[in-house]
């Protein structure tokens, strides 16, 4: 289980860990230090001989300690290193600026504003310790000069940012700008400065799995500094955020197919019925015992031509479906895709929930709460799952919305983890907000993200009907018993596993169908 800290959470891990007496600042920034070297070695195992010649940035706090350290351990190496700093000298923090009196016996430290572009990359490795977890504010004429410099046409060279690529906040994902309207993902279009490595100290923080981490960062690496890993050193107020995991297991022993639930799936009316297909055979796939179709009677011939495992019921309307609903073995039922945002929606919404069963909400079954999203959030329940991408989001959360949409000016930046725990909170159930960063949470502070980044990528995911098998994911796993959040943890992570399984020409129909794959490479 990865945990991703914030840049408080960081800093309250190594001031407990400073304070304890075990450790000192000035013997972190030396690890600090060693593991990015280490990690430049590892990854390009050809730097080892050739041009021994890197050009390292120094910002003015300890992220540039940082960098002067690995500028003395290049140098130690017999490597050429010119660095370069922004800021004063004599302001440096204390385990800074002792490592900075260690370079100057060594070599000459620069003006930033001396750093300009090079005819060609002249050294092997340029590194960036300029801003770490310390960024809070933008840094403007600075950005835009590394920006000049970094530029794609002159082809990237090997950039490795140290703990953060540096204007990207820690805990958001973006770059921290002023005077934009809108926040604007790393890197700028038109404006690569982009990272290839991005060496990070304990554990990965929040933002590097955020936004658009990857474009920004490349490829993270972490590496141990020796801090304790005791989470009752950080502040308490809210939980750590994780890197969504499978929380699975197979099927136990010979249980009859109800052992492991029923699912309800609604469908569509005439010509509407597709989405909700695709759900119910997700929700089939991934284990649920038995999956029912509840199809309004205009859609029952279309449906029944198209299902054979499914099961097929006709069901009119929310006086139909609070008669199949008296029947407990439905345990969970998923109702949205391509379910028409029509007042019936509403309707049938409010009867489920009223049914108080474990429930999974997507697509129209949020969107027809737009106008009134508070008569939905009065009935969500402890049990209930919605899933809404960033537009349904913002129909049913404007405010937080805003918030997230609102310029990231200062850092630490209000994040996509603060929307959906806000959000959940507000719902009184798990959300998942969509993404290639989706975020989950519940209303207790438990969140993770499930990144489809770095090396889970899996841009195929962004196919029509993709969200609908997701829900019935989720919604087949509670039907199975799982609990909302390790249901929705679970069915996300599941997702992009089966989308990476099929690969470049995935459509919604081969998600499902990956399934028995990814189960058996999960050795279940
Ligand atoms: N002892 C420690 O605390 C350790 C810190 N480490 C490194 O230290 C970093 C955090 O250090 P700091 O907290 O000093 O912060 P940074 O080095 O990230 O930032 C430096 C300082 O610059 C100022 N600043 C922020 N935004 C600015 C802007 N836009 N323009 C100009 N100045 C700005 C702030 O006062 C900030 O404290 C981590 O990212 C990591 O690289 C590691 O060496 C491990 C040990
Ligand atoms: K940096």
């Amino acid at each position: 289980m990865t945990e991703l800290l914030t840049a408080a959470q960081m800093r309250a891990i190594e001031q407990a860990a400073i304070e304890s007496g075990k450790v000192t600042g000035l013997e972190l920034m030396e690890r600090a230090g060693q593991g990015v070297v280490e990690a430049i070695f590892e990854e390009w195992p050809e730097l080892q001989s050739g041009n021994r010649k890197a050009v390292v940035l120094c910002g003015p706090g300890n992220n540039g300690g940082d960098g002067f350290v690995v500028a003395r351990l290049l140098n130690e190496r017999e490597w050429e290193v010119e660095v370069f700093l922004y800021g004063n000298a004599d302001k440096l923090p204390p385990d800074a600026k002792a490592n900075y009196e260690r370079w100057v016996e060594l070599g000459e430290v620069q003006s930033i504003e001396d750093f300009q572009r090079p005819l060609g990359w002249t050294a092997s490795v340029y590194v960036d310790a300029m801003f770490g977890t310390g960024l809070s504010r933008p840094i403007g004429d600075l950005h835009n000069q590394l920006w000049e410099v970094f530029d794609a046409d002159a082809g990237l060279p090997r950039l490795v940012a140290v703990d953060t690529p540096s204007g990207v906040c820690s805990d958001c994902g973006f770059v921290l700008r002023e005077g934009t309207k809108e926040r604007l993902p790393a890197p700028l279009p038109n404006h690569v400065f982009e990272s290839q490595l991005t060496v990070t100290f304990h554990s990965p923080k929040v933002g590097h799995y955020l936004s658009d981490g990857e474009a920004s960062c490349g490829k993270v690496i972490v590496k141990d500094i020796g801090l304790p890993r005791d989470n009752n050193m950080l502040p308490k107020e809210k939980g750590v955020v994780k890197l969504a995991s499978p929380i699975i297991h197979g099927k136990r022993g010979v249980n009859h197919k109800y052992a492991h639930g029923h699912a309800l799936v609604l469908s569509g009316t005439h010509g509407s019925t597709g989405a909700a297909r695709l759900a119910a055979r997700g929700a089939l796939r991934i284990g649920a015992g038995l999956v029912t179709l509840g199809s309004p009677r205009s859609a029952m011939l279309e449906n029944a031509a198209n299902l054979t495992a499914v099961m097929l019921k006709q069901i009119d309307g929310a006086l139909g479906l609070t008669e199949v609903l008296e029947d407990m073995r439905f345990n969970a039922v998923c109702l949205g895709p391509g379910l028409g945002v029509r007042a019936d929606t509403q309707a049938l919404v409010l009867t489920v929930l009223k049914a108080n069963r474990p429930t999974v909400l997507d697509a129209d079954a949020l969107t027809r709460f737009s106008a009134n999203p508070d008569v939905l959030f009065g009935l969500l329940h402890k049990d209930c799952v919605i899933t809404p991408h960033g537009g349904e989001f913002t129909k049913l959360f404007p405010d937080i919305a805003e918030k997230l949409a609102a310029p990231a000016t200062t850092g630490p930046a209000y994040s996509k983890v603060d929307a959906a725990r806000e959000a959940a909170t507000r719902a009184g159930c798990v959300v998942l907000f969509k993404g290639p960063d989706t975020v989950i949470a519940d209303p207790d502070g438990r969140c993770s993200i499930n990144s489809a980044q770095y090396d889970r990528a899996a841009p195929w995911l962004a196919t029509a009907g993709s969200g609908d098998v997701l829900a019935g994911f989720i919604s087949g796993l509670m039907a199975r018993g799982f609990p909302p959040m390790a249901a929705a943890e679970t069915g996300a992570w599941l997702h992009v596993e089966c989308a990476r399984k099929f690969g470049p020409g995935l459509i919604a129909e081969d998600l499902a169908e990956q399934l028995p794959a990814v189960f058996r490479d999960l050795g279940l």
